[in-house]
């Protein structure tokens, strides 16, 4: 079997070759061409494929290394035989750690108790569900939007989006990127949006750049509708807008699911898909073992209790230096995706010396104790 895979996505070159013959390129440089003669493909969210690059070709699976699929045409796939496959949840506990260590980075920049304020959660799948424990471990209130979900297992658990308007001090988009539909999530959040929440809230995206409208963000900044903007998922990636870059509290390049933890389980899921699909039969698959973090052990001796949570967050994940980096260097975004250091999620750490109450919330997170 012939294939081709993105040249970074980590934990697959030397394994993916149990499979058959593979071949690698960056994922811009996919073309018809260097696809043309491949049986499957393992790719990432920076090739779109569709008609353009798919027709007349041998392809008969993409599997994505992802969660989103919005690079994929799936209905021209569908039509056309090509089947497609995703990771869901591979990397949902690291948008976890992402948004939670930006949570606690604006507590800290603007003075904030956040046992005193409300967020609101666009979009309740995997990754939702899992800002919603964070959330609730931080001692936050915690309102749920999702109406599809609303529709199939009834009210409860959710709430409408004008209740999340109307008093979230905090809203975090965790959708999908729909242009179509009676849920549509394209520029859900847009000046009406934007210009209807009562209480200034920050806006947290890291679903996909089109959910936000990027002009709508800087207007509702400059206007003072918002208090700012987490964002590390932006429209035009990667040609990001860059008058929003340098007004955002936190930019990133896209990369709230770069975990370590989070990229070995989707190359472990697409190469599943891989074996399914051809009904491959391989057994004893042999992966790569993610490496340890640097520094596994996190010491809270002399750090006062108001601190050591942030403190303890931030050692598995600080996002201000990225947040620096891109700021500095905004026509290196592609270059950042494709060189991301090693970032272990909590449970590659083990901390020491927390305080009780912090401890509790600590090892919730997924952190060890000694
Ligand atoms: N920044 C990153 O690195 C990164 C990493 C992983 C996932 N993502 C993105 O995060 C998003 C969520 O991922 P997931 O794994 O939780 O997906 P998921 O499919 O598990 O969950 C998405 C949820 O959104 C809900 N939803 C759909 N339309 C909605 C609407 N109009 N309003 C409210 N809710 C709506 C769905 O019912 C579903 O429950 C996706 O866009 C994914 O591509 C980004
Ligand atoms: O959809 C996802 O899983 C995320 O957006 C993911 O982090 C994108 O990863 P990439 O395509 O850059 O490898």
């Amino acid at each position: 079997m012939k294939i081709l895979a993105d040249a970074h996505i980590p934990y697959l070159k030397g394994v993916a070759e149990q499979f058959g013959e593979v071949e690698y390129l960056p994922g811009n440089q996919f073309t018809r061409e260097a696809i043309k003669e491949k049986d499957a493909l393992i790719v990432r969210t920076v090739t779109h494929f569709g008609e353009e690059i798919l027709t007349g070709t041998n392809v008969k699976l993409i599997c994505s290394a992802t969660i989103g699929f919005d690079h994929i045409d799936t209905a021209w796939c569908d039509a056309h035989g090509v089947a497609w496959r995703t990771a869901p949840g591979c990397n949902a506990a690291s948008v976890e750690q992402y948004v939670t260590a930006s949570l606690l980075y604006l507590a800290d920049k603007y003075q904030l108790d956040l046992t005193k304020k409300t967020i609101g959660i666009v979009g309740v799948g995997n990754v939702g569900s899992k800002v919603d424990a964070a959330c609730n471990k931080l001692g936050m209130r915690v309102l749920l939007n999702d109406p599809p979900r609303e529709e199939n297992e009834g009210p409860g658990l959710f709430t409408d989006i004008e209740t999340i308007q109307r008093e979230a001090d905090f809203i975090t988009f965790h959708t999908p990127l729909t242009k179509t539909g009676k849920h549509k999530t394209f520029h859900l959040a847009d000046d009406r949006f934007l210009s209807s929440a009562t209480k200034r809230p920050f806006i947290i995206n890291a679903a996909r750049g089109g959910v936000a409208d990027n002009q709508a963000l800087k207007r509702a900044i400059h206007n003072g509708n918002i208090a700012g903007v987490v964002i590390d998922c932006w429209e035009n990636e990667p040609e990001i807008d860059r008058e929003l870059l340098q007004l955002a509290d936190i930019a990133t390049p896209h990369i709230a699911g770069y975990s370590a933890d989070g990229k070995w389980t989707a190359t472990k899921m697409s190469l599943e898909n891989l074996n399914k699909f051809f009904n491959l039969s391989a057994e004893n698959i042999h992966y790569q073992e993610i490496p340890s973090p640097l520094n596994p052990i996190i010491n809270l001796q002399g750090i006062d209790s108001g601190h050591q949570l942030q403190h303890a967050v931030w050692h598995t994940y600080n996002p201000m230096k990225e947040t620096t980096a891109l700021k500095s260097s905004p026509e290196k975004f592609y270059w950042f995706r494709s060189n991301y250091p090693l970032r272990r999620e909590y449970r590659a750490y083990t901390v020491f010396h927390a305080d009780d109450k912090i401890l509790q919330i600590l090892l919730s997170l997924g952190f060890n104790e000694k």
